[in-house]
């Protein structure tokens, strides 16, 4: 188990030392376009789950979006202090 943070730094060292098969990786260099669409799907999932699925397939799709956040953020160079400031 993680927080937000401890994945947020997790990524923010994978982005920088670009280990190879990392999933992170190649999203980044996938690129805005390609990682918002994922945001998008995974927002849908977290939908359907909420509507129609158990309370675990809702949190496991919430942190799936959680992750697709945290590379877009990392991708338009975002820390996690750029999005708490709005909270
Ligand atoms: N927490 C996550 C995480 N959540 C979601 N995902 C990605 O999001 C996908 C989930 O999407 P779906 O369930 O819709 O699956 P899918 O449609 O079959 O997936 P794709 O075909 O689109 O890849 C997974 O296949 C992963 O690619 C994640 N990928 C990585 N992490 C964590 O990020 C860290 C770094 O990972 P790497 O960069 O891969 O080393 C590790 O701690 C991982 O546990």
């Amino acid at each position: 188990m993680k927080t937000f943070e401890e994945l947020f730094a997790e990524l923010s060292e994978k982005a920088s030392t670009r280990p190879e098969g990392s999933g992170t990786v190649a999203a980044l260099d996938a690129g805005v376009h390609a990682i918002g669409k994922k945001v998008v799907e995974e927002a849908a999932e977290v939908w359907m789950a909420a509507e129609y699925e158990s309370d675990e397939r809702t949190a496991e799709e919430i942190s799936q979006l959680l992750y697709h956040l945290q590379v877009l953020m990392l991708a338009r160079g975002l820390r996690t202090e750029d999005v708490y400031k709005h909270l």
